[in-house]
């Protein structure tokens, strides 16, 4: 705004001072500018590597979420403030504009994309200690017994685990093993009586209830494994736009559509419309809009037939392709060999292996872990275990 040119009175002359003072009360009449609470800057790499925490080379926030004022390790292990409110969206069948993308953190502008986005991973240096992207430490989980029920004990327990820019890690396990809830964990989307400890980091930053809202949708996206997560009142195509809003990106429109091999005119249908296979279409597309580093798909490939799988598999791939990496839950581990770069096994909450997927072939002789080559020759193309 241009500065208003001095008077040679040193006052402006009457109608001037008329406009100015009918500024002034429009002015007054406009809400207080409402600003974000500050937060501490984040402590130096030095301390937060004395602390055990994971430090990148050098990880900048991007996609407009401005995380330097969010304080990692805010929370101490077990804090479930945020999973148990976001959970109440989950339970009612929540949208997945809200799921994948969360509310926009303050600071972000919407639209403003990074020049960084799709580049390769900071070159590693042979002096400094790297962290995976993402770091999960000493993970347990279990749920406050509810209506006078015996204590059950806990879904996961201790689990380690990291994944690396450039990987697809298939996490792998029979039904009931904790695959999803450790999704949900990592996206602090955890019912009110899940009582957690342990620690995730993500690219430096401990993921707890202050740094998940800004990086949710963002840099950390989750293709559920339930399509009931799409909102049934809103054409998916609205539900798509919304998530790229969320995430600061250009709505993909038909092109979108096409790149998953969904029909464009599917845009202005109703989840209930849609095939299972072209509903979980359309959550990954929601999830992938806003390029995310990292990315948990939770069964994307259920209910598609082969080709569809692979169409799915490859978009994942080339999120770890352009630098990103993948948490691929899945049944289905022959049709995900070919995109996976490790498979982890897990077994009644616990870790019972992570294997290169290399070994996944022939007898399975290559597998370290007892309990993947019982899963390798228990595949009926390997005999039902016949020779396990
Ligand atoms: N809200 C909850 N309260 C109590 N137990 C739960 C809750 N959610 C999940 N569980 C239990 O945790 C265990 C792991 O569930 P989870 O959904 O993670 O399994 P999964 O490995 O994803 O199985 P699937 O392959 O069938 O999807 C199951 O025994 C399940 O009953
Ligand atoms: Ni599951």
């Amino acid at each position: 705004m241009a500065a208003p040119r001095a008077h040679p009175a040193g006052r402006a002359p009457r109608g001037a001072a008329q406009r100015l003072r009918r500024r002034l009360a429009r002015l007054r009449t406009l809400p207080p500018v409402r600003r974000p609470r500050p937060c501490p800057a984040p402590p130096p790499a030095a301390a937060r590597r004395r602390a055990g925490a994971p430090v990148p080379a050098r990880d900048p926030p991007r996609g407009g979420a401005d995380l330097s004022r969010l304080r990692p390790g805010a929370l101490a292990p077990g804090d479930r403030r945020a999973p148990g409110r976001r959970d109440a969206h989950l339970e009612r069948g929540a949208l997945v504009a809200r799921l994948v993308s969360g509310p926009r953190p303050p600071g972000a502008r919407p639209g403003l994309r990074d020049a960084r986005l799709g580049r390769a991973p900071p070159a590693r240096s042979a002096r400094r200690r790297v962290s995976a992207l993402l770091s999960i430490r000493d993970l347990t989980l279990g749920f406050a017994p509810r209506g006078g029920a015996a204590p059950a004990g806990a879904v996961l327990r201790e689990l380690r685990l990291d994944l690396a820019r450039g990987e697809v890690l298939a996490l792998v396990g029979t039904s009931g093993a904790g695959k999803s809830l450790l999704a949900h964990a990592v996206l602090g989307l955890l019912p009110p009586n899940a009582e957690l400890s342990g620690e995730v980091w993500f690219a430096g930053w401990r993921l707890d209830a202050d740094t998940l809202p800004a990086l949710r949708g963002r840099r950390i996206a989750l293709v559920p494994q339930s399509v009931t997560h799409l909102d049934p009142l809103m054409p998916v195509g609205r539900q798509v736009a919304l998530a790229a809003r969320r995430a600061g990106v250009p709505d993909p429109g038909a092109a979108g559509f096409r790149r998953l091999g969904l029909d464009p005119a599917l845009r202005a249908a109703h989840p209930h419309a849609l095939s299972g296979g072209m509903a979980r279409r359309v959550l990954l597309l929601a999830a992938l809009v806003g390029e995310p580093d990292l990315v948990i798909a939770d069964e994307p490939t259920d209910h598609l037939d082969p080709a569809g799988a692979a169409a799915v598999l490859e978009a994942l791939a080339a999120v770890a392709r352009r630098g990103g990496a993948v948490l691929l839950v899945t049944h289905d581990l022959v049709s995900a060999l070919p995109f996976a770069t490790r498979v982890a096994l897990l077994r009644d909450g616990r870790l019972a292996g992570t294997e290169p997927a290399s070994a996944f072939a022939g007898d399975g002789e290559g597998i370290a872990s007892a309990y993947g080559r019982t899963l390798w020759r228990a595949l009926p193309q390997n005999g039902f275990g016949a020779n396990a």
